[in-house]
């Protein structure tokens, strides 16, 4: 199957080609903050880091980037006014913040820049001197992530909870997001129909000038963690002109086969994959529990066969680290694999 019917914008085609055809996405951020010692265990997850520690989000950003992602994605996943404003922080003070893990973001990409431009990794063993280019993504987590009450990965809101409340909710942030210097907008762990139709809608609305990609969550391998077909959520994608590439993150590697399949049978815009370790998230514990089923050999050995069902972005969610990233660009770029 391979890419035959894949149709990238000009935007999303360019930066394929430049980057050699497929291109690498970096890994979990919040699982490499905690590995640095920072305890996430709070409303604000990794964008806590954005008020405590700013410099090491910058670094992990620069870790991945060192591990060949062509893509990175910024601290904002879970930066919402709302949240900020909840630990006391102003309205201004709240979209300062959101902006600024955008700003440290291209912060990184400037010093992998200069470092590469400088031969500096010339002793690496990874041949991607000849694939720069490299995106900042602007993270948008769901409403779910908000309330962090676990409907992240339920995407049950309740009845209460409406297109309008979703749109609401998300529209300055976006606009924030939209005018912070950020390549595109990285919609992830997208739980639902109503929340991936609330983006598209205000993507329209509000006229944002970059695009997006959009990236559902599973748990079962045919729909979103709501119960909502892949294949619904994935037209809703496709009806949006901005959306330059739609796919999956945060699900275990070995649901994404079958998800690509679906996905691709309703667009024709490039897939993105970054499951997670495949380990399991215990809601009571707050702990990931390993599975016996998975591990990150298992992960690296799917990536030639998404590839070949036609997934043209490659990454790690939750659990994955700078050697997943690398691991991943190895298989995608050695000549020899
Ligand atoms: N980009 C986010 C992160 O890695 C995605 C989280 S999915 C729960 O922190
Ligand atoms: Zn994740």
């Amino acid at each position: 199957m391979g890419l035959e019917g894949v149709e990238p914008s000009s935007f999303m085609a360019d930066f394929l080609a430049g980057c050699g055809g497929y291109a690498v996405v970096d890994g979990g951020l919040a699982t490499e903050l905690e590995r640095h010692g920072q305890d996430l265990n709070d409303p604000l997850w990794s964008a806590k880091c954005l008020i405590s520690f700013p410099q090491l989000v910058r670094r992990v950003h620069l870790e991945y980037l060192e591990a060949g992602a062509n893509v990175i994605i910024s601290a904002s996943y879970q930066a919402t006014i709302q949240g900020f404003e909840a630990k006391g922080l102003s309205i201004e003070e709240a979209e300062t913040l959101i902006k600024r893990s955008v700003e440290i973001a291209c912060e990184a990409r400037e010093i992998y820049l200069q470092r590469c431009a400088k031969g500096y990794w010339d002793f690496l063993d990874s041949p991607k001197i000849d694939r720069h280019p490299v995106l900042v993504a602007a993270s948008v987590g769901s409403y779910g992530a908000y309330l962090a009450d676990g409907s992240e990965y339920s995407g049950n809101y309740g009845a209460s909870v409406t297109l309008e409340t979703l749109k609401e909710f998300h529209r300055r942030r976006l606009q924030i997001l939209a005018n912070s210097g950020a390549d595109l907008i990285a919609f992830e762990t997208i739980p639902n129909k109503l929340e991936a139709q609330a983006y598209v809608e205000l993507l329209e609305e509000e006229n944002i000038d970059i695009p997006a990609w959009f990236s559902f969550s599973s748990n079962d391998g045919t729909n979103v963690v709501s119960g909502d077909p892949i294949t619904e959520c994935a037209n809703i994608a496709d009806s949006c002109s901005q959306v330059v590439a739609v796919g999956i993150n945060c699900t275990p590697p070995r649901l994404i086969h079958g998800l690509i399949l679906s996905i691709r049978k309703v667009t024709n815009k490039p897939v993105i994959i970054y499951p997670n370790s495949g380990e399991t998230y215990n809601g009571e514990t707050k702990q990931w529990e390993k599975t016996r089923w998975e591990t990150e050999e298992d992960f690296v050995s799917y990536v030639g066969k998404w590839r070949d069902v036609g997934a043209c972005l490659f990454g790690g969610c939750c659990r994955t680290t700078p050697n997943t990233i690398r691991a991943i660009s190895r298989v995608l770029f050695d000549k020899s694999s």
